[in-house]
């Protein structure tokens, strides 16, 4: 590429004026762009506020259902979901995650009812069923089994779609559930219903308040490494993305976000398709954290990682800041 040079070149004309910059802006977010990601508790006109993340609570299904009203009303597009399961509940074998009457399931019909313009995603994975904390089916070693796994996600999956979800996201990073979830899914008759894999996730420090979210974090046993991925691995990502988008999956997702924003940018160039990042719950946790200490501004810090993750290649951000960042945008 050929340009000219100063002073001909001033890269700070089309700087100098408000509606310059805006006219010249490369990546613009919208709410569009969001989706929320919100905690169920059991219970009636029930909120939890959570510790670890300020600002954030867990809701009861019937307050849930307003929270999509709230969305609806601030044009966010999509909410997902996140259930603390009481704790006489959660066992060896998860088997809660097939209830038809579970708090997902209950809070999916109560969106539904409410708001059924918004998008409902839900999450595959049995670490909010388990008493061990993790995403599967564990064996005497404590190891996470891939197969044995896979058959409880693919009804774990249609349990969910059966309750009305529209998106499917398996966050559990076993082997081969996408290609046993789409077919669970056709044969069941919810062609329509996507899958968003969480493809390329990482075994993170960032996902504490999370687990103190759902409920997991004092019963993990060990960690998550033998499933998700070494958060210095990239061409890994490359082949994660590769395997579940040929086992059908819609769009893929990169976890968490801003630390990984090469892998998104690497992973949109590879594959051209619908690229979504999780701002994870730590991450979260870090901007109020600054915003607390007096050390940054809450509106630009949420602007700002937004503006970076579409300037990376995302479709889409879910984040705890989503209805923050669309009351900011909507202006
Ligand atoms: N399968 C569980 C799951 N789904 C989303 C998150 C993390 C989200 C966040 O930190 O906000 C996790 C935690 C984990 O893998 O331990
Ligand atoms: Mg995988």
């Amino acid at each position: 590429m050929s340009q000219a040079a100063f002073p001909a070149l001033r890269l700070r004309r089309t700087r100098a004026a408000a509606w310059s910059r805006r006219l010249h802006a490369e990546t613009v977010v919208t709410p569009a762009d969001l989706i929320w990601p919100l905690f169920i508790v059991e219970g009636t006109g029930v909120e939890e506020p959570i510790a670890t993340m300020p600002g954030v609570s867990r809701w009861s299904v019937d307050l849930i259902a307003k929270r999509a009203l709230e969305a609806r009303a601030l044009g966010i597009p999509a909410i997902a979901l996140f259930p603390n399961t009481p704790a006489g509940l959660r066992t060896e074998d998860g088997r809660e995650a097939l209830n038809p009457d579970n708090l997902m399931c209950r809070a999916i019909r109560a969106i539904k009812d409410a708001a059924p313009e918004i998008g409902v995603l839900t999450d595959v994975a049995l670490d909010p069923y388990t008493a061990h904390g993790h995403d599967g089916l564990v064996d005497a070693a404590g190891y996470v089994l891939n197969d044995a796994t896979k058959a409880v996600l693919v009804d774990q999956a249609l349990n969910q779609a059966r309750a009305g979800a529209d998106i499917i996201a398996p966050s559990d990073m076993m082997d081969g559930r996408v290609t046993a979830i789409r077919a669970a899914l056709e044969a069941d008759g919810h062609v329509n219903v996507q899958i968003m894999a969480y493809a390329a996730k990482y075994a993170s420090a960032f996902y504490g308040p999370f687990r103190d979210a759902v409920g997991s974090r004092g019963r993990l046993s060990g960690d998550k490494k033998s499933y998700q991925m070494d958060p210095g691995n990239g061409d890994e990502a490359l082949r994660e993305v590769a395997l579940d988008l040929a086992e059908g999956a819609d769009s893929v997702m990169v976890k968490p976000g801003l630390a990984y924003l090469d892998i998104i940018w690497r992973v949109k160039q590879a594959f051209q398709v619908p690229v979504f990042a999780y701002q994870v719950s730590g991450e979260y946790a870090m901007i109020e954290a600054a915003v607390a200490a007096g050390a940054g501004d809450r509106d630009a810090l949420v602007l700002e990682t937004m503006t970076a993750f579409k300037r990376a290649g995302c479709a889409g951000v879910l984040s705890y800041h989503a209805p923050h960042a669309a009351r900011l945008l909507g202006r």
